[in-house]
């Protein structure tokens, strides 16, 4: 158990990038938290643990996530993850980690904004009751990864909630003219990615049935807006051994 008088201490890994200042920034802010460590693309990762980090915060890039959880279990250190590209494949391997280090805690949340969250358990809610729904992610022109993190989420928790309700494929007689016309399929659900100058990360989920559609959207209008849940699974990994996906738990 961490002294609650004690400020946990926290190292952010990606830490020049878009996401990593605003952490910096927020931790900083947060009465209950030091930041000792910023640790960017080149930099020694021990630099976090000679500074004593309890807690490592990644928003860095799919391709290096990996090596940094792995190298952050190994020395004992929790994580809270934010970075795209957890796949089940990749979740069990953070599992098999974790199993040897039992005291140590990883979460991993493909959107940490509160909006997103409900956004998500809503559209998980309606899959069963509609026979269409397909996904539309927006976001901003830097973005590397395309579909979303969130979107994939999404496609998954409704995918799950159609088989769980016995719902077939969702009806399509369109034959693709040109590849990639009807977006990604994930699970049976269409994703589709746009990119464009003036966005930050937006979504709306579209389901349809006879004679109607609900469309569920959320908008990050400000990075800003992530951060209370990643302070918020800041504060709950260090009492949280193994490994927690998504901040659903934590919220309530
Ligand atoms: N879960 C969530 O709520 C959110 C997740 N994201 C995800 O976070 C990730 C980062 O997004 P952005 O900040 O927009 O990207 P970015 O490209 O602005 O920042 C990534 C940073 O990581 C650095 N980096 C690369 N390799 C590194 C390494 N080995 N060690 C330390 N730093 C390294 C880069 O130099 C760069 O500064 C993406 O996967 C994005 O999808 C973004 C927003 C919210
Ligand atoms: O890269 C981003 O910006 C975002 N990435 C996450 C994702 O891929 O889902 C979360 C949010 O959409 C912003």
């Amino acid at each position: 158990m961490t002294d609650a008088r004690e400020p946990i201490r926290v190292g952010v890994l990606g830490a020049r990038g878009r996401m990593g200042l605003e952490v910096c920034k927020a931790v900083d802010a947060a009465d209950d938290m030091e930041l000792v460590a910023m640790i960017g693309g080149g930099d020694w990762l021990f630099n976090a643990a000679d500074a004593g980090a309890q807690v490592l915060v990644d928003f860095t890039k799919p391709d290096v996530v990996m090596d940094n959880v792995h190298w952050a279990v190994d020395q004992g250190i929790n994580m809270v993850v934010g970075t795209t590209g957890f796949t089940e494949k990749r979740l069990e391997r953070v599992r098999g980690w974790l199993s040897h280090k039992p005291g140590v805690g990883v979460i991993v949340a493909p959107n940490f904004g509160i909006g997103a969250i409900l956004m998500m358990q809503f559209a998980a809610r309606a899959a069963r009751y509609f026979e269409s729904a397909e996904i539309i992610e927006l976001h901003h022109p830097r973005k590397l990864d395309a579909p979303s993190g969130t979107a994939g989420h999404t496609a998954r928790l409704i995918a799950a909630a159609r088989a769980e309700a016995g719902r077939g494929p969702v009806p399509d007689a369109t034959s693709e003219e040109l590849p990639g016309a009807r977006g990604a399929d994930i699970d049976g659900v269409r994703v589709h990615a746009v990119r464009s100058a003036g966005l930050i990360a937006h979504q709306e989920v579209l389901f349809g049935t006879q004679g109607e559609t609900l469309t569920i959207r959320h908008d990050s209008l400000d990075r800003s807006s992530f951060m209370p849940g990643v302070l918020l699974a800041v504060r709950a990994v260090v009492d949280r051994p193994g490994l927690t996906v998504g901040i659903d738990d934590l919220l309530d």
